[in-house]
């Protein structure tokens, strides 16, 4: 259902500027709208409109026209230099509900992730108060509970406290997808706005829901808020809790330097999250300036020989008497020895379980070490795991999820279905649910942030010659 516009129009700029070679190659993504398939939409006026603490004068409203470019930096003269457009989030003058009329869906799936309470906590509020929407149910236990039918109703003095909390107070969990019992769910529960907060899973989910809402002509809008405490969904800037977590993940940083540095030949290993992608880890290190050599699952390292891991170890030691290493949770699956069982092994959403690099990697570097020297040695492993994302979220975070489930909101209202909120380039968005349930946020080691930790660490890049 996503549409592309090419945009050709050129206002206001000589005919052979060469900006006027972009224009061409600028794509629109827009999101779905319930108008695509129900053409005889009712529309309303804003209530916004006629609440007096808004200003309405300066640029509060969006036009349909207001767009965020992805790519804000390229070469004008260059060839295929422009990109893409996605319509600019925020409140519109016309709505296509009738607020009375509005029953909302919270569902939190997948895991957890700082500021999860405080995105529901939001959206109760923004809905309550924004519009005076007065049915608000939290659908517990993820997508499990759209078929168990678990309700909590929910308004915001209930919710008053939440953005201090961390977890979800919806619950959440992996698995449970029957597209057949939740779309039934929410046809039979008279949803007609529906906010799913979750990762990429999550969003291929919402992606199969969308569809077949759309297939059986429902006008019911479905609005995916992404979560990941990873930072692995593409497009948007970031997303939230994310920031907390790498706060968090510093004090293990720092602890595994204390220990580190308190003993003779001290190793201080700190495992952090970072099922496929290592951006926790990235930027834990950059923060911490104690970090020795970071580990992601976007580069591959080994660790006997030239160029590897103990070499680099051993001639620290020599230098510095202690080392700080810090891995991402998917580094070096491939190198872990695993039988048969452990290789199918998947959660109940799915994703392959992962074996302890960290434990590997101790007793690793613990062999090595009696192997081929003497003297003392200490491995000290720091595992946070769960830490770092059962916390509430910070300021920054906080302030992010309110902005986020507002813009959600406004959206919904506004008719877009099959869409997620997110920012580009700090500017809040709707983005084709479909789009960002394909896009993977890589750490990408060919840019100047990779470059900035090898530059910080001087690690090896563990391309063997
Ligand atoms: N391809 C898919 N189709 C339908 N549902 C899916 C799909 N992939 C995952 N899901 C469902 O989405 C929910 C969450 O998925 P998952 O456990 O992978 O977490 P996630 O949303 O990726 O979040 P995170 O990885 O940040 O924890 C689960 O209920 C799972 O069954
Ligand atoms: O919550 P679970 O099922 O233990 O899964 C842990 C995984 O969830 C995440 O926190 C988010 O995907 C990963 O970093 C981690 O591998
Ligand atoms: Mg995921």
């Amino acid at each position: 259902m996503t549409s592309r516009e090419t945009i050709n129009n050129s206002p206001g700029k000589p005919e052979n500027h060469p900006i006027n070679r972009l224009l061409p190659s600028l794509n629109l993504h827009t999101p779905p709208h319930l108008k695509d398939y129900i053409p005889k939409l009712p529309s309303f006026s804003n209530p916004l409109i006629h609440n007096p603490l808004y200003d309405l004068s300066h640029e509060f409203f969006i036009s349909p026209h207001e767009v965020v470019l992805k790519k804000i930096l390229f070469d004008y003269s260059g060839e295929n230099s422009a990109g893409d457009l996605y319509t600019c989030a925020g409140p519109r003058t016309d709505i296509c509900f009738d607020p009375k009329n509005v029953k909302a869906a919270i569902v939190t799936c997948g895991g957890l992730c700082p500021g999860l309470n405080t995105v529901i906590r939001e959206l109760v509020v923004g809905l309550w108060d924004l519009y005076g929407v007065r049915e608000i149910f939290g659908v517990m236990s993820g997508y499990r509970g759209f078929c168990t039918c678990e309700l909590l109703r929910l308004n915001p003095k209930t919710g008053h406290d939440w953005h201090k909390r961390g977890g979800t107070v919806l619950q959440t969990s992996r698995g449970g997808f029957d597209l057949e019992r939740i779309v039934h769910s929410i046809e039979a529960n008279g949803f007609n706005q529906v906010y799913i907060i979750g990762g990429d899973g999550t969003m291929r989910g919402a992606v199969k829901i969308y569809n077949e809402v759309c297939r059986r002509k429902l006008n019911i809008s479905i609005a995916g808020i992404p979560k990941t405490v990873d930072n692995d969904v593409g497009i948007i800037d970031r997303s939230f809790g994310f920031q907390t977590a790498v706060e968090i993940a510093q004090q293990a940083i720092n602890a595994a330097h204390v220990e580190a540095e308190s003993a003779v030949n001290g190793i201080g290993l700190v495992k952090l999250m970072g099922r496929s992608t290592g951006h926790i880890a990235l930027h834990a290190t950059l923060s911490s300036r104690d970090v020795d050599c970071c580990l992601i699952p976007e580069n591959d390292f080994y660790l006997e020989g030239k160029g590897g891991l103990f070499e680099f170890l051993d001639q620290r030691l020599k230098d510095n008497g202690h080392f700080v290493l810090v891995v991402a949770e998917g580094a070096g699956q491939n190198l872990i020895p695993r039988t048969e069982e452990q290789k199918e092994e998947r959660d109940e959403s799915g994703n392959p379980v992962f074996l302890d690099v960290g434990n590997w990697l101790k007793s690793e570097l613990k062999s090595w070490w009696a192997r081929d020297h003497k003297g003392l040695f200490t491995v000290k492993y720091i595992d946070p795991t769960y830490m770092i994302r059962a916390v509430p979220a910070n300021a920054t975070d906080n302030l992010y999820c309110t902005l986020l489930a507002h813009s959600s909101i406004h959206g919904a209202m506004a008719g877009f279905t099959g869409f997620v909120t997110g920012p580009i380039n700090g500017h809040y968005a709707y983005i084709p649910v479909d789009e960002v349930a394909r896009a993977k946020n890589l750490v990408n080691t060919r840019d100047h942030k990779w470059a900035w930790v090898r530059s910080v660490t001087n690690q090896p890049d563990f391309v063997k010659s």
